[in-house]
């Protein structure tokens, strides 16, 4: 039974507080018995605290724009007249008023203060004492783990129906089971690892690397001495121009595994006449990897004193300001696809044909469907010569995915490869019983248990936000990091977080893979993602780098293949089960009704604050448009490589990567079908009344948008009279005839001096020139997009 198999956590008190390694505290890191004995890095000295310190604030810096977002925890502030505090701050204050009540009052002794309660616990303090009694036939439990060899042994026939779909959850026993054929074609496909077979002495430091001398000086002061086994194995074959396949596991320094060969690389480029160009180029799958990975190439290049300039091409941020930037042909690139490819697609003069490195990130993600396009039109711009490396925690060595990246006679560098999740990681799986218990769950777990230092994965943003409301009329300090926020906004929560100045993180997953935060301490899966590879970054962003650490992951029955394949791909002493005592829960559900209608009111307060604004932003962008159109309307139309339509597609094929595979989602979708009568709008139509049909569609979807324009350009107008008594305005109609002369209209090259807009308009250029002057300018029709070559 369970027991001889896990350990099962049988109340929700804390666990050995992995929070309070040394490392995380500020004091000296050394020989803790929290670490792990098989520890390969050497933090001794203190280095992490000293030394590669990201998300510390900078990343934010300049990015902010005047206008400040709606932050739910003010609109609770407002209806609770308090403002929410994080558990920093309460523990501060706690303890100021302690140390004052000592001073004070010596000799006055109070009545039992239970220490670690505090205000949050006197809500519900009453529960602590339950004990795990019930919960006895948890499914997360020996059975489960021992099922390796049976594992259908119990599954009901639910299990069985979904048998033919789950293909993730199989995948990890049929990955082992690779064909005679595959291994031959793998074997033709990937040059022999001289590291790993005939050298068996790896090197032992940087410094027995023949690395240049600034670049040694970077290392030792950001205290990274001894290279990670990763680095140790892909550092000298990056060096000699060897095309690399990277894997091993979350937090194991794959970064600075290629960072410090292309780092060293560049220190010999060619700086004479014409040899100024952008020579590198790393791509990562979100904004934020590529923010962190641009923080760690900047660290050693400033720490070394090296000339080295970077550029980061990502969303979100000024097209403008990145165009100029490229403009002077900056080493590094690090970007995300998409971004990149609108400059190489509309920055004048804008290429890759210099490009001696390419390096792609998480790269087994970028190879999904989704953003094969992208990387496609990318490796078309770069030359063939080049060297290509991939790296990621969960790499695929699929001949067929590869071969679209051209690489030449790759070496697979596989890190231990049997082990996916770090040494340091504890596992633990709490059983959920019914779908209305899930949030209940998740609240006595952070009421009680785990109070800081917390990413907190959940499936959808809306979710998300959602708990987030709740988490803050209980007291509980959050922010969220997910697609559906600004740019800004995004590496503002970033910096919370790891400020502490909020003790959870609500992400979706956007932030699972790649972000190295220091300090976190427990990662909690609100619901179990849809694919294994996502489940092990996930729980890879806490116990990285050699750390302790922890994941609790909610698993309802919809959930256990998935958890079955997470057990299996970890070793039995990393599982735990955990149980909250019902009595909890079932009062955090009590509570979560009482304040049902609270959370509705904060969503329609933040509701309408929102369409206040929105509408407030028409208007802005309305008297933009009347006052500076002919500069609008004269700028160059974007373009973009794929029609709308592709875009789309692989959009939701994308998503579909992600969330397709979601157990519950495929429930939802099956059970869609299964109701039957709902039909497509196009159904039954015929192909030509269909592309009519889509045709009249799409003409009133132009109407509706030219006439917002024209109604935000009637509003600024209105807006503006009263101040502009003596100005004549320009007509309305001037507007749609202006627009006819864009087609043919001079365009101006980004760089031309005089079509530099001033600053004043460089914020507003943006939005109008794609909202509404995309569509004038394909002649109104807004079909197909201009294709690169
Ligand atoms: N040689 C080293 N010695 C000690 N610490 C190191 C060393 N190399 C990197 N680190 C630290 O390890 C942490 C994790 O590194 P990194 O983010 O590169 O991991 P990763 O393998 O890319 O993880 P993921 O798979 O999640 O993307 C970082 O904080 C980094 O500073």
């Amino acid at each position: 039974m369970p027991s001889d198999f896990i350990t099962t956590i049988d109340s929700d008190d804390e666990a050995p507080n992995y929070g309070e390694s040394s490392v995380q505290k500020g004091k000296t890191p050394v020989k803790n018995e929290d670490l792990d004995p098989d520890f390969d890095f050497d933090f001794s000295g203190g280095g992490r605290d000293t030394g590669l310190d990201l998300w510390g604030g900078d990343e934010v810096k300049g990015l902010k724009n005047g206008t400040e977002p709606i932050n739910v925890d003010d609109i609770i502030a407002r209806r609770r007249g308090k403002p929410l505090e994080s558990y920093n701050d309460r523990k501060r204050k706690r303890k100021a008023a302690v140390q004052e009540e000592e001073e004070s009052d010596d000799e006055v002794e109070g009545e039992e203060q239970p220490e670690s309660q505090d205000e949050d616990m006197s809500e519900d303090g009453s529960e602590d004492e339950v004990s795990g009694s019930e919960d006895e036939e948890m499914s997360v439990d020996g059975s489960e783990v021992d099922s390796g060899s049976e594992e259908e042994d119990e599954d009901n026939d639910e299990d069985e129906e979904d048998e033919g779909d789950d293909e993730e959850a199989e995948s990890s026993s049929d990955e082992d089971e690779e064909t005679a054929a595959e291994l031959a074609r793998k074997e033709a496909f990937f040059a022999k690892d001289p590291t790993f077979t005939d050298d068996p002495t790896l090197p032992t430091s940087f410094a027995a690397m023949n690395l240049s001398r600034p670049l040694l000086r970077a290392l030792t002061s950001l205290q990274l001495s001894v290279p990670t086994p990763i680095q140790a194995r892909a550092i000298p074959l990056a060096l000699q121009g060897r095309d690399i396949l990277g894997s091993a596991v979350t937090g194991s320094g794959k970064t600075a595994a290629f960072m410090i060969p292309l780092l060293e690389r560049l220190c010999y480029r060619d700086r004479g006449r014409g040899g100024q160009a952008c020579r590198v180029l790393i791509l990562c799958p979100t904004r934020e990897l590529a923010v962190q990975c641009e923080a760690v190439g900047k660290a050693l290049t400033e720490k070394g004193g090296l000339d080295i300039r970077f550029a980061l091409l990502v969303g979100g941020l000024s097209l403008n300001a990145q165009a100029h930037t490229l403009r002077t042909l900056p080493d590094v690139l690090i970007a995300t696809p998409g971004r990149l490819i609108d400059h190489l697609t509309n920055t004048p003069s804008f290429t890759l044909s210099a490009l001696d490195v390419l390096v792609i990130d998480e790269a087994d993600r970028m190879l999904e469907a989704g953003f094969t396009d992208e990387l496609e039109e990318i490796i078309k711009a770069c030359p063939r010569s080049r060297q290509t490396m991939l790296f990621s925690a969960t790499m695929t060595d699929s001949v067929d995915e590869l071969v679209k990246l051209s690489l030449d006679k790759p070496i697979r560098v596989f890190v231990d490869p049997k082990r996916n999740t770090a040494k340091g990681l504890i596992q633990e799986f709490v059983r959920i019983r019914s779908d209305d218990t899930r949030s209940p769950s998740l609240l006595a777990l952070c009421k009680r248990t785990v109070r800081e230092k917390c990413i907190i994965f959940f499936r959808s943003k809306a979710l998300a936000h959602q708990m987030r409301i709740v988490f803050g009329l209980n007291g509980l300090k959050a922010a969220e990091l997910h697609g559906n926020l600004t740019q800004e906004q995004r590496l503002q929560a970033l910096n919370d977080f790891k400020a502490g100045s909020v003790d959870y993180l609500f992400a979706t997953d956007l932030a699972s893979r790649g972000l190295d935060i220091k300090g976190v301490e427990t990662v909690i899966n609100y619901d179990m993602p849809g694919q294994l590879a996502q489940y092990t970054h996930r729980v890879g962003r806490t116990a990285r780098a050699g750390r302790k650490g922890r994941s609790i992951s909610l698993v309802g029955e919809a959930d256990r293949k998935m958890l079955k394949a997470a057990i299996k791909q970890s070793e039995a002493d990393q599982i735990r089960n955990r149980i909250i005592p019902s009595e909890a829960i079932n009062a955090m559900a009590e509570k979560l009704n009482e304040i049902k209608d609270e959370i509705q009111e904060v969503m329609r307060e933040e509701k309408e604050e929102k369409l206040m604004r929105q509408a407030d932003m028409e208007l802005k962008k309305g008297q933009n448009m009347v006052e500076h159109q002919d500069e609008i309307y004269a700028r160059p139309a974007r373009t973009w490589f794929q029609s709308e339509k592709d875009k789309q597609n692989a959009k939701s094929a994308s998503k579909d990567a992600y969330v397709g595979s979601f157990p519950d989602a495929k429930d939802a979708k099956k059970s869609k079908e299964k109701e039957g009568p709902k039909r497509g709008k196009y159904d039954g139509l015929s192909r030509k009344a269909k592309r009519r049909k889509m045709a009249m569609e799409e003409d009133q979807a132009d109407q509706q948008s030219s006439n917002s324009t024209s109604m935000a350009i009637r509003n600024a107008k209105k807006a503006a009279r009263p101040v502009k008594i003596t100005e004549a305005l320009p007509k309305a109609k001037s507007t749609g005839k202006k627009s006819g002369k864009v087609g043919g209209g001079k365009r101006k090259s980004a760089f031309d001096d005089d079509s530099k807009p001033s600053k004043k308009h460089e914020g507003m250029r943006a939005k109008p020139t794609k909202v509404n002057l995309d569509k004038k300018g394909k002649g109104g029709k807004g079909k197909s997009k201009v294709k690169r070559k």
